[in-house]
C-alpha cells in the first residue's frame, strides 16, 4: 500500500495512505455496497444535501453543466460558496483522477438569481505535464455570474514541507453548534419577544453545514473584537472516504460561509447594508475529510474602501493545514441605532 506523505497535494482519495485507483471521474455516486446497510443510509443522509444535490452537477452536453441550489441566504443572492463549488466540481469533470486540485481563483461578477439554475461552461485551457488548467464560466441569463480558474497537479512530492502551527483551542467535543448556542440563548427567560424571532428564523436556516464556534458570541451584547475568529466546521452527514476532489469541493462550499463576517468585528457599532463577495482564492495542500470536524482560522489584515480582505485556514484535527483561502467583499454599512435609553 503506497504510503502518502501528509502534506500531499488533494489527491483522489481522503485517506492519507492509499494505492487503489479511483474512477477517472468525480464520482458522486453513493457507493456500491448494500443500500439497506447502515454505512449506505448514512451516506445517503449527506448525498441528498450537499453530494447528490447541491455538488451534483447534471450535463447538459461536452464541458457544459447545470447547477441548482440547495440553501439561498436571506440577501436573496446565491451563495458563493455554492457557486464555486459546482465550478470546481465542472472544472474537474474533464481532469483524470491521477491529478489533484490545489488552487482555485474566482470573481464573483454578478448576483446569482436563485430563481434559475446555474450553468457552467468549461474551457479546457492545458493539459501539461504536471499542472492542467481549467477556466469555468458559471452563467445566468445569458451572463457570467461567476468566473474561475482552477489548476490541478500530479501528485509530485517534495522535501520542502513547512506550515504554521495550528491555533491551540478546545475539541469540537467540548463546544456546542451555532444551533445548540441559540436553543441556549432562546431558553433565556429574560430574553426580550423581538430577539426570539431573529433567533428562530436563524434556527430554521437548513444550511447543509455543521459550525461550533471556538469563542461564541453573546448575542445581541456586540462588543469590538480583533477581526480574528476560530470556528470548528465540518459538512453535515456523511461523505466517506470517496474522492478528494469531492472534498475539495465541499471545503469550497464550506470556506465561503461566515468568512467575510470576520471583517466587521471590530465595528460593533455598523451593521452590513450591503455585503458580498468581490472574489475567492483557495489553495489545497493535504488529503482531508470535509465530512470531519476541521478548525477554520479566519482573519483580516485590512479593510478600507468599502472592502474587507479576509483569509481563512482550514486545519485537519491532527494539526495538519488541510486548506488556505483568500477574499475581499465589498462592505457597505450604517451605524446601528439603538433605540435612547431616555
Ligand atoms: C457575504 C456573503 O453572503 C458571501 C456571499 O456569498 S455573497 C455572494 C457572492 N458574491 C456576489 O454575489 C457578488 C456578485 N457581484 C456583484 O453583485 C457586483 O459585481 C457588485 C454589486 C459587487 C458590484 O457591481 P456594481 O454594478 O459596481 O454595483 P454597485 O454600484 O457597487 O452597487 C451594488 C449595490 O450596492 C448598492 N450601493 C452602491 N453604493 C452604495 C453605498 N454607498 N451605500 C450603500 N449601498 C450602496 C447599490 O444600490 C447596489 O444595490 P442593489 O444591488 O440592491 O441595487
Amino acid at each position: 500500500m503506497a504510503e502518502r506523505k501528509v502534506g500531499d497535494i488533494c489527491g483522489s482519495s481522503a485517506s492519507t495512505t492509499s494505492d487503489d485507483h479511483p474512477k477517472d471521474t468525480l464520482d458522486l455516486k453513493p457507493e456500491d455496497g448494500d443500500p439497506e446497510s447502515p454505512e449506505a443510509q448514512k451516506d445517503q443522509d449527506l448525498k441528498s444535501v450537499l453530494v447528490t444535490s447541491v455538488l451534483n452537477l447534471e450535463e447538459i452536453d461536452v464541458d457544459l453543466y447545470r447547477g441548482t441550489h440547495h440553501w439561498v441566504p436571506r440577501t436573496q443572492r446565491l451563495f458563493g460558496g455554492q457557486i464555486i463549488g459546482q465550478a470546481l466540481v465542472a472544472a474537474a469533470k474533464s481532469v483524470g483522477d491521477n491529478l489533484y486540485a490545489h488552487s482555485l481563483h474566482c470573481y464573483f461578477v454578478r448576483a446569482g438569481d436563485p430563481k434559475v439554475p446555474v450553468l457552467y461552461q468549461v474551457d479546457r485551457i492545458r493539459d501539461g505535464r504536471s499542472f492542467t488548467v481549467r477556466s469555468v464560466r458559471a452563467i445566468q441569463h445569458g451572463q457570467p455570474i461567476l468566473i474561475c480558474q482552477a489548476s490541478f497537479q500530479m501528485l509530485q512530492p517534495s522535501p520542502l514541507q513547512h506550515q504554521f502551527t495550528m491555533p491551540a483551542v478546545p475539541p469540537p467535543e467540548d463546544l456546542l453548534t451555532a444551533e445548540e448556542l441559540i436553543r441556549l440563548y432562546l431558553s433565556k427567560p429574560d430574553l426580550a419577544e423581538k430577539y426570539k424571532l431573529g433567533l428562530n428564523k436563524l434556527l430554521a436556516i437548513e444550511v447543509p453545514i455543521e459550525i461550533k464556534p471556538v469563542n461564541p458570541p453573546v448575542f445581541y451584547k456586540v462588543t469590538a473584537s480583533e477581526p480574528k475568529n476560530l470556528f470548528w466546521v465540518r459538512a453535515r452527514g456523511y461523505i466517506g472516504e470517496g474522492n478528494m476532489k469531492l472534498h475539495c469541493c465541499v471545503a469550497a462550499y464550506v470556506s465561503d460561509f461566515a468568512l467575510l463576517g470576520t471583517a466587521l468585528l471590530p465595528y460593533p457599532g455598523y451593521r452590513a447594508q450591503f455585503a458580498a463577495s468581490l472574489d475567492h482564492a483557495m489553495w489545497f495542500h493535504s488529503t482531508f475529510r470535509s465530512d470531519e470536524w476541521m478548525l477554520y482560522e479566519c482573519e483580516s489584515p485590512w479593510a478600507g474602501g468599502s472592502r474587507g480582505l479576509v483569509q481563512g485556514r482550514l486545519w485537519r484535527r491532527d494539526g495538519v493545514l488541510a486548506a488556505s483561502c483568500s477574499q475581499e467583499g465589498v462592505l457597505r454599512v450604517k451605524p446601528v441605532t439603538r433605540p435612547s435609553k431616555l
